[in-house]
């Protein structure tokens, strides 16, 4: 099992501040702010609904919030002009929840698309670095020629993290990457997750509802209710929250068993 490392160095990457989104009559996030540390991995968890995709949607420039401001590296988002927005989107990597995958071409012309469409490189070199992305990513070389509807669950997301990687992002954005995927699966893209961290000092921020990512991967942990973040900071500080919602998730019996699962690994190590 592999465990956080703490690589974060306590600087601001991301700083959202008073963010308010709405949906017609519906908000959504209220005055929101939350900051992500360099090297972190930070875990936003939360409710159905409670707007943990629009929150990252709003980080990385897919949501234009009715209030509020987003800086990432210090520069402030919702005002820079077009061009310099969308060279600092650039440094993002974002994996969907649901892949998003183009279906008509393989998962090598799929990874090599961002780096022919934003870094304009030529399509054999594209398609190299793909092929290294690929690897990175923990797939087979084979896997590159292959279209996403005959890979498995595991497979694809796999395919999408490479994709998120092709432009080296400094921040890597993940929208529940281990839904859908069985435990070993989900396991093994934890470990992904760290290594990846570790290797390529990257920032991560995570939505999941997957407790066992929780306890073994994230630094940190944001938790969204009423529109706000309710708490953000080290699972010790999050679990113990006098919070209705909080004390279910993390001490019901599911947060029970990934909480000790957690302690023996610690034990073990
Ligand atoms: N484009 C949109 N138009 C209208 N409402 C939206 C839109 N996007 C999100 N919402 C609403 O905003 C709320 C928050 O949605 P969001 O997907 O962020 O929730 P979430 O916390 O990620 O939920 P889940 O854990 O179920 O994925 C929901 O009520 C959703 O219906």
């Amino acid at each position: 099992m592999v465990m956080p490392q703490a690589q974060s160095t306590g600087e601001t990457i991301v700083q959202v501040r008073n963010l308010t989104n709405r949906f017609g009559s519906h908000t959504v996030h209220e005055r929101l702010n939350l900051d992500v540390y360099r090297g972190e991995v930070l875990g936003v968890v939360g409710g159905s609904g409670t707007g943990k995709s629009v929150l990252l949607r709003s980080i990385v420039g897919l949501q234009t919030p009715v209030e509020g401001s987003v800086h990432i590296f210090g520069q402030d988002m919702l005002s820079m002009p077009p061009a310099q927005r969308s060279q600092l989107e650039r440094r993002f990597g974002v994996l969907f929840q649901r892949g998003a995958l183009f279906s008509s071409l393989t998962v090598t012309e799929n990874v090599a698309m961002p780096l022919i469409e934003h870094a304009g490189l030529g399509r054999a070199d594209a398609e190299h670095l793909a092929g290294m992305k690929i690897a990175l990513a923990g797939l087979p070389a084979e896997a590159g020629a292959q279209y996403p509807a005959s890979l498995s669950g595991g497979m694809i997301k796999r395919a999408a993290l490479a994709r998120a990687l092709a432009l080296d992002p400094a921040i890597l954005f993940l929208d529940e990457p281990t839904a859908g995927l069985d435990p070993i699966g989900a396991g093994a893209f934890d470990e992904l997750i760290v290594t990846l961290r570790d290797a390529l000092g990257l920032t991560v921020f995570l939505v999941t509802h997957d407790l066992d990512t929780l306890y073994t991967i994230c630094d940190r942990v944001a938790v969204l209710s009423n529109r706000q973040v309710l708490v953000a900071g080290p699972l010790d500080v999050v679990e113990s929250t006098d919070d209705s919602w909080v004390q279910d998730y993390f001490h019901g019996p599911r947060g029970r068993a990934a909480s000790h699962a957690r302690r023996r690994a610690l034990e073990i190590k």
